[in-house]
């Protein structure tokens, strides 16, 4: 049965998430986004890719819904969303591109999205929260902690930890085994060769602390 999805957030990201939900749905699944809601107000009416604005983030309580994704590419302001609004009840869904690839038994939390060309194979488990963008690989046995985003062309090897929160910015690439603590960044481009620690920024090759 079809369940109505809003989309908090209607900037760029969540253009994409609309996206995502749209095809999901032409392509006989079950969530079918309905709109948007966003705490700026000049885009409260406006159609982005044919779904309105409905309001802020606020109305969520007076618009009737089965589920929500909170579409914000900024990981600490998806992460505090998240907590806000799961522990009011909300129904987190993930939204995933019909081109996909997903092992079986590959878990998957609540509220991730998982955009086109991404593949993930066997034995990871992608937390809550979660970005896989456009085209990133997710090598076998990784675990990817909560609120985490893997941008663009992002490529794991095997059994590749990254921590809650960690961006691994465009192209970058992690080598077999590494893990990058919570929290933490790793650049565009960036080859991380060695485990990196919490809350620590790393870029270039091989990646090293800015
Ligand atoms: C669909 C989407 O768009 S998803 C978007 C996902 N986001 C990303 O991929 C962005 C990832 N972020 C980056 O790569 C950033 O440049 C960061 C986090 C590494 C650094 O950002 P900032 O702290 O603002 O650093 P800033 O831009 O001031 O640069 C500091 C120095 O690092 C260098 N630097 C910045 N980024 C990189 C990088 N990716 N690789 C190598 N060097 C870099 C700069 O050239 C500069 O060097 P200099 O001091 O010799 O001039």
């Amino acid at each position: 049965m079809a369940q109505r999805i809003l989309i908090i957030g209607a900037g760029g990201h969540a253009q994409v998430v609309a996206d995502i939900l749209s095809q999901a749905a032409a392509n006989g699944g079950e969530y079918h986004p309905i709109g948007y809601l966003d705490d700026d107000p000049r885009r409260h009416g406006q159609q982005v890719l044919g779904l309105p604005v409905l309001g802020p983030v606020t109305a969520l309580a007076d618009i009737p819904h089965d589920g929500i994704v909170i579409a914000i590419g900024d990981n600490r302001t998806r992460a505090r969303l998240f907590i806000e609004l799961t522990a009011r009840g909300e129904q987190l869904v993930s939204a995933i591109h019909p081109s996909a690839i997903i092992a079986a038994g590959v878990t998957i939390g609540p509220g991730t999205m998982i955009c086109a060309g991404a593949i993930i194979n066997p034995g990871s488990v992608i937390g809550a929260n979660v970005i896989l963008n456009t085209g990133c690989t997710v090598d076998h046995h990784n675990q990817i902690g909560d609120h985490a985003h893997l941008a663009p062309g992002v490529h794991t090897g095997g059994e590749v930890v990254i921590g809650a929160g960690a961006l691994i910015g465009i192209g970058a690439i992690v080598m077999p085994r590494r893990r990058v603590g919570a929290w933490s960044v790793a650049g565009a481009g960036a080859l991380v060769q060695r485990d990196v620690a919490d809350e620590t920024v790393v870029a270039g090759v091989p990646a090293r602390p800015l």
